[in-house]
């Protein structure tokens, strides 16, 4: 019979020697995926996975300045290894992930797939809420991609430019106290209602003033940001939560749910609107809002016997996935173009020369002021003319890019051909091996200013770098702020009709100018300040405030 004392020291021993056989296999784990990396220069050690919401949270600080994986380090890690390819390995997985700089690879990343799909390990969009087109992969996101791309043609993109002109017109009357004198304006709350509300009418046909769009806005943004909470806490803690009453978790978890709950129930209401538009019972929706219609249709087609049998659903959408695209629609939607719209006042505002540009293309096509009242003809007629504004839009995004990467991982074994400096500082291809299983960071804001494809003046802030010339074209595929291939954005000429409507109507009538407290400091404390920003789902300014000043 064994005493208590040799049973402690029997479960001792064997729970140091798992300690010790888990400790050894990891480590084999980790030096096996530094076998990998072949000579992949960088070699670096990551302790929070790229895509995990958790690295957004770390952001400001983790992974430290000068470490690969460093939000705020664009391309100094790529100059520093002198290689477009870079590579780190991932402590608790113990595997590698090869970070990419070089815009072809990205191209080739991005297109091949039987060699490529998406991360979707932490994909947010999808907790909580259940599939979609963002946070879909393979036979399923084509599905919800087929049912949603008939909707985003040219006719939609006239139908933005459209309630675009007018809801920045009525913006901005709202906005100006009309006493001629500068007004401040809190760009990201402001461009939020703005973004939102022409996104609800274009996009998904609600006319103006049909649902409460504060209401609306409040809820997304409060799921918004629960959403890196509610992907990051498992299913389990929400349950015990809600069951057991733990003082300030429990309130917290239980309104978090509530907030999801609350969005459901607006989303449906919008849906059932549609669904009686569809079928013809009333007419709720106007001549926009081809979006909605077609993940309604969609929707209805899983109840139609002829078309679905038993698990095939074919180009039909569940109503979880309907409730869920909606909601992911309304996101990508609003929050993008709110931010992208941030970025673009603070740099007018920094950068007095380039504004003037704007202002004078806009001039020149509106010479007695923007026009108040707008119809669908009026894009094709004028956001061609309209050149310095795209410009300025895409070079925004580039320095600023509001998703600065993305994840990908490796269906098989595969060989990417990258590119390094040799010691005569000329472009050499080197060779990637990377192996089923294996991460690949498509790094866009390294792209985005990396030499090769941008010049030696790529920290610049310069739209005509995206005005093509006799002589020069400009690098289509190294501008990756939409990402690219089969995943690139699919209301990327959505976002650029209403980001350049809103940015022509706003330059023509006013002024942005720098906060007044700023005034006395010098540019680039000035730059530092406005331009701050941190990684939110999407990259969102920290200091959102510029001043609008009437033009005489
Ligand atoms: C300046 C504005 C915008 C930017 C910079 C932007 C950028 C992006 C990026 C980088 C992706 C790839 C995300 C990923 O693979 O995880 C994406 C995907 C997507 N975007 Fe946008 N977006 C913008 C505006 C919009 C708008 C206005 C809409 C809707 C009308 C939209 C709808 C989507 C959807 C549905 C996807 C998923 C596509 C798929 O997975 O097939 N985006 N966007």
């Amino acid at each position: 019979m064994l005493d208590s004392y040799t049973w402690v020291q029997i479960l001792g021993t064997l729970l140091s020697a798992w300690v010790f056989y888990a400790v050894l296999t990891k480590l084999n784990g980790i030096l096996s995926a530094f076998e990998d990396l072949s000579d992949c220069p960088g070699r670096g050690l990551l302790w929070i996975h790229p895509s995990h919401p958790m690295s957004q949270l770390t952001a400001v600080i983790y992974p430290f300045k000068g470490w690969i994986g460093h939000y705020y380090g664009n391309f100094a890690m790529y100059a520093k290894y002198r290689s477009a390819c870079i590579s780190s390995v991932l402590v608790p997985k113990g595997i590698p992930i090869f970070w990419v700089a070089d815009a072809q690879s990205i191209q080739i990343v991005s297109t091949d797939k039987t060699a490529f799909d998406k991360e979707m390990g932490f994909v947010m969009y999808r907790k909580g809420r259940g599939p979609n087109m963002i946070a879909s992969q393979t036979a399923e996101w084509k599905r919800h991609r087929v049912i949603s791309n008939p909707a985003f043609s040219e006719s939609l993109n006239a139908v933005v430019w459209q309630e675009t002109a007018r809801g920045v017109a009525g913006w901005l009357t709202e906005k100006d106290p009309g006493t001629d004198s500068e007004f401040p304006i809190q760009t990201f709350p402001s461009f939020s209602k703005l973004a939102l509300s022409i996104f609800g009418c274009a996009g998904f046909g609600l006319a103006e003033g049909s649902t409460d769009q504060d209401k609306l806005l409040k809820i997304l943004r409060a799921a918004l940001q629960n959403g890196v909470i509610r992907a990051i806490i498992p299913d389990w803690i929400f349950s015990l939560t809600n069951k057991v009453y733990i003082p300030v978790i429990s309130p917290y978890l239980r309104e978090t749910l509530r907030v999801y709950d609350d969005l459901e129930r607006m989303s449906m209401e919008v849906a059932s609107n549609a669904r009686a538009d569809v079928v013809g019972k009333s007419k709720v929706m106007g001549a926009s809002g081809a979006l909605l219609r077609n993940l309604v249709k969609a929707n209805l087609d899983v109840y139609d016997n002829e078309k679905v049998e038993g698990d095939r659903i074919g180009n039909a959408l569940t109503d979880r996935e309907l409730i869920s695209d909606m909601f992911m629609f309304f996101a990508a939607g609003y929050e993008t173009t709110a931010n992208t719209m941030s970025f673009i006042c603070a740099v007018l505002a920094l950068y007095p020369g380039i504004q003037q540009k704007v202002f004078e293309e806009t001039k020149s096509i509106w010479p007695n002021g923007p026009p108040t009242d707008v119809d669908e003809a009026d894009y094709k007629q004028t956001f061609p003319s309209l050149i310095y504004c795209a410009a300025v839009f895409r070079e925004t995004l580039r320095l600023y890019p509001i998703v600065s990467r993305l994840g990908r991982v490796a269906i098989k074994d595969t060989v990417l051909r990258s590119y390094r400096l040799s010691a005569s500082d000329e472009l050499e291809p080197f060779d990637v091996r990377i192996k089923k299983g294996r991460e690949v960071v498509l790094d866009f804001a390294a792209v985005h200013r990396n030499p090769v494809y941008w010049g030696t003046d790529a920290e610049e802030f310069k739209p005509e770098r995206f005005i093509d010339t006799d002589s020069y074209r400009w690098p289509r595929d190294a501008f990756l702020a939409f990402s690219a291939g089969h995943r690139n954005c699919i209301g990327q000429k959505f976002a650029l009709a209403e980001g350049v409507c809103i940015l022509a109507h706003i330059a023509r009538g006013y002024q942005i100018l720098v906060p007044k407290h700023l005034r006395d400091q010098s540019f680039e404390e000035q730059k530092t300040h406005m331009l701050k920003w941190r990684p939110f789902i999407t990259n969102s300014v920290i200091n959102p405030e510029v001043v609008f000043c009437r033009r005489s």
